[in-house]
């Protein structure tokens, strides 16, 4: 099944690295969500999301790999997203990475079944930050030019704006939206209530909603109802 994003208004970011009950798992997929993200950016193996990919099956949601490393490129999923950091100062995380993989897979690869990511790390104490090097230390200018970037020079679907583990700028984020004409606008990053999921939901097109589903599960089901606003 290919999907179609454009309607997106909340998603849950699920990592094959960490452990989800059974039950916890169902109503994740039942909430009403737009879609579920299997994604991480440490400890992901072909067989941890092969195994959370499984139990996501049982359910209707759409279903997509967010691509991390090569190790867990991974059939099945209705789609993939594609990272590409923007602000990586490490250009593994622009292209190395990306270019290796395009060496083993490229002959095979579906395009239809692919979405670019342009991705813009902000919190300079996440795991994503230091691992691509990231240059956090943007203003909203700064970061609506790489939303311009995304949008008309590269002609990516998505333009992330990922503050991973805290809440971010919503203003920065809605001055990044005001600049896309066909990408769309993910934010992700410190959503761990209703109030910051509406916040967020009147920024962005879509929101990610990631750590909370471990820390609180009833409160990461709450901020579905944005759906309804
Ligand atoms: C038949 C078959 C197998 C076909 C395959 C077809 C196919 C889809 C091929 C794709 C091949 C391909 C091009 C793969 C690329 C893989 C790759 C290594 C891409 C690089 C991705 C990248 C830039 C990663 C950097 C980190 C990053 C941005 C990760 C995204 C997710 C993220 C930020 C998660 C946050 O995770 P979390 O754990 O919450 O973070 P913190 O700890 O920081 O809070
Ligand atoms: O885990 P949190 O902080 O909710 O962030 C969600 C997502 O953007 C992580 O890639
Ligand atoms: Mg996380």
């Amino acid at each position: 099944m290919k999907v179609d994003i454009s309607g997106w208004k909340h998603v849950f970011k699920l990592d094959p690295d960490k452990e989800l009950t059974d039950e916890a798992l169902e109503r994740i997929c039942l909430s009403g969500t737009d879609a579920v993200l299997v994604g991480g950016s440490s400890g992901v193996t072909f067989d941890n999301t092969v195994d959370l990919l499984a139990r996501i099956r049982r359910y209707e949601v759409p279903c997509v790999l967010e691509l991390s490393t090569r190790e867990a490129v991974v059939p099945g999923f209705d789609m993939s997203f594609l990272p590409v950091v923007l602000n990586a100062r490490d250009p593994e995380w622009i292209v190395g990475q990306h270019h290796k993989a395009l060496k083993e897979y490229g002959a095979i690869m579906d395009w239809d079944e692919l979405l670019t990511e342009g991705y813009v790390i902000l919190n300079p104490d996440s795991t994503a930050a230091r691992v691509t090097e990231a240059d956090t230390s943007l203003d909203a200018r700064d970061v609506a030019a790489y939303a311009r970037m995304a949008d008309r020079m590269l002609r990516m679907s998505i333009f992330y704006i990922e503050y991973s583990g805290t809440f971010g700028d919503m203003m920065l984020v809605r001055k990044a939206r005001d600049v896309l004409t066909q990408a769309r606008l993910f934010y992700g990053g410190g959503i761990d209530s209703l109030e910051k999921a509406e916040q967020a939901a009147e920024a962005a097109h879509t929101i990610v909603v990631g750590n909370v589903v471990y820390s609180d599960l009833e409160t990461a089901l709450s901020t579905v109802r944005v759906k309804r606003q």
